[in-house]
């Protein structure tokens, strides 16, 4: 979408409800017995999709099984405006959308997870005339440029709307309509400093010399216009009353919002009749419609379905409101002031939550297309995969605040955590239990944890990253299954089952026993850490001895502790998670990769690999 006015310059016990709980505890005691007498192949069947219900009765799970049958968990993602192609600041709203999504369908909701692109207005007619193409086909390119990021980065989302799409071109336009009936539009005079950039009038307050734009940095141009406007002030008091704590993400964001409405919403203008490159505004085609009244529909015209009669009625039924509007701060009052009203009129519901992320920023700025300050998320991807630069952003910015980029900063971080705290501990794990178990666990997971403290500490840091993730603490969701990494290693080191396979005899089945320990660890991981780095979970799955089927299907409620069982075979030891090496050293060639060598010989984590 385009930017917008800115403010200032630096701008079971949880119940585990399985279709038949009665059939599993059944079966899960069957096996049990039978691996206890022999090792044997036992690779579970994909598991039905359960429903998790977080610290819950059984009659609050019934509860939530109804709503999750009833009420899909609506997402959305700006849709990005196609004035460049996608950069690092569009690709980590649509990266914390889809490790939401993730994290949701894992739970058992039905989720609808949108995103797509803003095509119209002035701003897109520019750089389709400076590119030397026609709107349309500026905006087909630029558009597919988004989705192959997306599908670069394991983005699975389930809509992808264009607003140039005829069907939300029919909706915009009877929404249009609908407000009008309400007698909310009007038609006037208007004159003000206009960014091009925001496709917004500014306050000259708001500016900095010269008039310039605090976000985009350049001059706002004076303009007069004709215009259709949204009666926005009809709404002051409605919109004082709806806007609490609930609505708007973070708090810090509700406050900021407050002011805004406080200080008194103004009516604003919502055709514009110097742009062609847009929907006519409904019985006069000298005028088209703001871009952004126009782009804040396509969350509704995203769910449509291609097969239904085509109108705002059924969009509505097929999914709205929205659970969850995810955006950067950048667009908060289009979402939290003008979106409501504007939704208000039209006699529809109002989203039930919108959450306004921090900016990632280059030298203090923010990154954006209009500055062209931008780090290209396609390299960074090439370079280093989408694991980790999804991991990378989710765990290093705290979700709601900025954060800077630095490559030294990605790589040692993605290093430590990726590649040694989970991708090590893995490795070594499979490759103690190739030299001393034929790849085969001795006992089921549930059996080899009794008598000891681990498995609550990792159920307890399960449940810990569970309602991180329910509160969009992504980066804290991140950090406590790294702990679980981090216990696992401990409990590795604590054991040194190499040295136990040593002594034999007892002391080599307790460290077989250590291994199944330490493998349910890792399973649990894989699970838990799935919505944020998805393919690097499937690797770990997959050594693990999985299918792909049993990991698409994997629930929340199968972090519970127990899952992998005696008899199981698991793969042969591949790293899942190939360590970076840092530029510098690569250019150096031999001499400074005996240097990394050393270094690794150093570091605990080579010792291990060493031991094992
Ligand atoms: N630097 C950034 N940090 C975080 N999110 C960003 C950043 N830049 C863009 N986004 C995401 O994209 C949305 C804005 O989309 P838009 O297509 O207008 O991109 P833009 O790069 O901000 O454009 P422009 O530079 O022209 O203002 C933001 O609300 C946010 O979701
Ligand atoms: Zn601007």
């Amino acid at each position: 979408m385009a930017a917008a006015a800115r403010i200032n310059c630096s701008s079971v016990q949880n119940t585990l409800f399985f279709l038949n709980p009665l059939h599993y505890s059944l079966n899960s005691k069957a096996t049990h017995l039978r691996t206890r007498l022999h090792f044997r192949r036992n690779i579970p069947s994909p598991s039905r999709r359960a429903v998790f219900c977080s610290t819950a009765t059984t009659n609050d799970a019934t509860r939530q099984v109804n709503e999750a049958v009833s009420e899909p968990f609506v997402l959305t993602t700006p849709l990005y405006y196609v004035n460049a192609p996608p950069h690092m600041g569009s690709a980590y709203t649509t990266i914390a959308g889809d490790a939401i999504a993730r994290f949701q369908r894992l739970l058992g909701k039905k989720v609808i997870f949108v995103t797509g692109t803003d095509e119209h207005g002035e701003k897109i007619a520019a750089a389709a005339a400076a590119a030397g193409s026609s709107p349309k086909e500026h905006c087909d390119v630029v558009s597919q440029a988004y989705k192959k990021l997306w599908k670069d980065l394991d983005i699975a989302y389930d809509k992808f709307i264009r607003t140039t799409d005829p069907k939300h071109e029919a909706i915009v336009k009877e929404f249009y309509s609908r407000v009008h009936a309400s007698g909310d539009i009007y038609r006037a005079d208007y004159e003000g400093l206009y960014c091009v950039n925001c496709e917004e009038y500014k306050d000259e307050k708001e500016l900095l010399d010269n008039n310039c734009c605090p976000t985009h940095l350049k001059p706002c141009v004076p303009r007069k216009e004709d215009n259709y406007f949204f009666a926005l002030s009809k709404y002051q008091n409605k919109l004082e009353e709806t806007l609490t704590s609930d609505f708007v993400k973070p708090s810090f964001r509700l406050n900021e919002v407050q002011s805004w409405i406080k200080s008194g919403v103004r009516d604003f203008s919502i055709s514009r009749a110097s742009v062609d490159w847009g929907i006519p505004v409904p019985n006069d085609s000298k005028q088209t419609i703001y871009v952004w009244f126009d782009a804040l529909l396509g969350y509704i015209s995203a769910l449509s379905e291609d097969t239904e009669e085509l109108n705002l009625q059924t969009a509505v039924s097929s999914g709205w409101p929205a659970t969850l509007h995810l955006i950067g701060k950048d667009i908060l009052r289009f979402h939290a002031v003008y979106w409501p009203a504007m939704l208000m009129s039209a006699g529809l519901d109002l989203p039930k939550m919108v959450f306004g992320h921090g900016f990632l920023t280059k030298d203090g700025m923010k990154m954006g297309k209009s500055l062209g300050n931008t780090i290209e998320p396609n390299d960074l991807v090439g370079k280093f995969g989408p694991d980790a630069v999804r991991y990378f952003f989710l765990r290093e910015v705290e979700f709601g605040s900025d954060g800077d980029y630095s490559e030294d900063r990605f790589i040692s971080i993605v290093n430590a955590h990726l590649a040694n705290t989970i991708g090590n501990l893995l490795n070594r794990t499979l490759g103690l239990l190739k030299k001393n178990c034929q790849s085969t666990l001795v006992i089921d997971s549930s059996i080899a944890a009794e008598g000891t403290t681990f498995k609550d500490s990792v159920e307890k840091l399960v449940e810990k990253a569970r309602v991180h993730y329910e509160n969009l603490s992504l980066s804290s969701a991140c950090e406590a299954v790294l702990e679980i990494g981090n216990a696992g290693n401990s409990y590795m080191d604590e054991r040194a089952p190499w040295s136990l396979f040593k002594q034999g005899g007892a002391a080599a089945e307790a460290a077989a026993k250590d291994l199944v320990i330490i493998l349910e660890t890792m399973r649990i991981i894989a699970i838990a850490l799935s919505p944020v780095s998805p393919g690097l979970c499937w690797r770990i799955y997959a050594q693990l001895g999985f299918s792909k089927d049993h990991f698409d299907a994997s629930t929340w409620s199968e972090t519970k502790w127990g899952g992998l069982k005696g008899g199981q075979v698991m793969a042969q030891p591949k790293p899942v998670f190939a360590r970076i090496e840092n530029q510098t050293e690569a250019e150096n060639g031999v001499e400074s990769a005996k240097k990394v060598v050393k270094r690794k010989e150093k570091s605990p984590q080579a010792q291990r690999t060493v031991e094992a």
